[in-house]
């Protein structure tokens, strides 16, 4: 319970049963005010388009697709990944099971409530204060890889589909992520296997994010503008329905939806490695007023005690001086996980 200004407020509904309860009314916790770094909604959208990186000749080392990676990462931070040969079935299939979950009864998602230690579970996966504005969104987060790391016990046994959607979904995204890992770290100027390899062991953790239709969309803010604490993340979303914008030149892009791709984006990780040479973009999911849409994103991320810090490799002539501070993966990741979501202002910290 809440007793004061910038104190944790626990016990915020889940937006899908306030949607349930009268679709016609948002509560004022989740109107946008004019402090809030998403009040520029009405800022002209660029219709720029996103880099496309195609995963199959990405990793037969072609110099050309590598070349775009570098780039992509440099001046967008962002990409579309395209021939990523993932299981097209499995992606319906988790995107079935997972739409299912969220339908269920508040009783039954309950029973796997988010846990901000092992951050794992269903609810709101970051604090929200009495004075901020809330996302008109929630979520679903649980672990896949290290597969040691896997607490299958906060994998909801409801619908019987979705445990083992999950388990196919990671074995195709784990290969995803390792070839990304191994194509950046050629660009990096190291071996295939460096970059893997200062992971430790690659861990990664998936958020399932669910944005009820809302009746004054313009008023709200699916997910707050802000970073991935991540190396890179890997992201589906719904084929049809638009809401993910990252920070470009200024302006807000919207990714619309390719089907059969994937998105990519740097995380605050890569672009201390690579010396901010690779940018981590800010993002935000913006939501409408007539249908409900879900994202699924795969956080790779170092192991908890990996000490991170610019590379040597990464100063070049140019940029000599390190631009981060050295940082264990555990403490940047809790320490932001306190924070609000509130763009870059994280990764500010670690700069030296
Ligand atoms: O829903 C989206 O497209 C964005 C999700 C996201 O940025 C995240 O989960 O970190
Ligand atoms: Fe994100």
């Amino acid at each position: 319970m809440v007793t004061s200004d910038n104190q944790i407020v626990e016990d915020i509904d889940c937006v899908e049963e306030i949607v349930k309860r009268d679709p016609s009314f948002v509560p004022k916790r989740y109107i946008l005010t004019e402090n809030d770094a998403s009040k520029d909604m009405e800022l002209p959208l660029l219709s720029a388009e996103v880099p496309v990186i195609d995963l199959a000749l990405l990793s037969q080392g072609r110099e050309e697709e590598l070349n775009k990676l570098d780039e992509a990462c440099k001046s967008w931070g962002f990409f579309l990944v395209i021939n990523h040969g993932m299981d097209e079935g499995v992606l319906e299939d988790m995107k079935t099971a997972a739409s299912d979950f969220f339908k269920l009864p508040l009783e039954d998602k309950m029973r796997y409530p988010f846990d901000p230690l092992a951050i794992e579970g269903y609810g709101r996966p970051y604090p929200v204060t009495e004075d901020q504005t809330v996302d008109w969104s929630d979520s679903l987060m649980f672990r896949l890889f290290p597969v040691r790391g896997r607490k299958l016990e906060l994998w909801p046994g409801k619908p019987a589909e979705l445990r083992g959607a999950i388990e196919a979904y990671s074995a195709e995204v784990g290969t995803v992520g390792k070839k990304l890992l191994g194509s950046l770290s050629l660009i990096m100027g190291m071996e295939s296997n460096e970059l893997p390899e200062l992971h430790k062991e690659m861990q990664i953790s998936m958020r399932v994010n669910y944005y009820p239709v809302c009746c004054e969309p313009e008023k709200v803010m699916g997910m707050s503008p802000h970073s991935d604490a991540t190396t890179i993340t890997i992201l589906l979303q719904d084929n049809d329905v638009n809401g993910l914008q990252i920070r470009h030149d200024g302006g807000w892009v919207p990714v619309k939806p390719v089907p059969n791709s994937l998105i990519v984006n740097v995380g605050d990780v890569l672009e201390i490695w690579s010396n901010g040479r690779y940018k981590s973009i800010e993002h935000r999911a913006i939501t409408n007023g007539t249908q409900a849409r879900i994202s699924y994103a795969s956080f790779v991320t170092p192991q908890m005690e990996v000490e991170v810090e610019p590379l040597k490799q990464m100063l070049d002539d140019s940029q000599q001086h390190k631009l981060y501070k050295k940082v264990t993966y555990e403490d940047y990741l809790r320490q932001n996980l306190q924070s609000k979501l509130e763009g870059k202002s994280y990764l500010a910290n670690y700069a030296s």
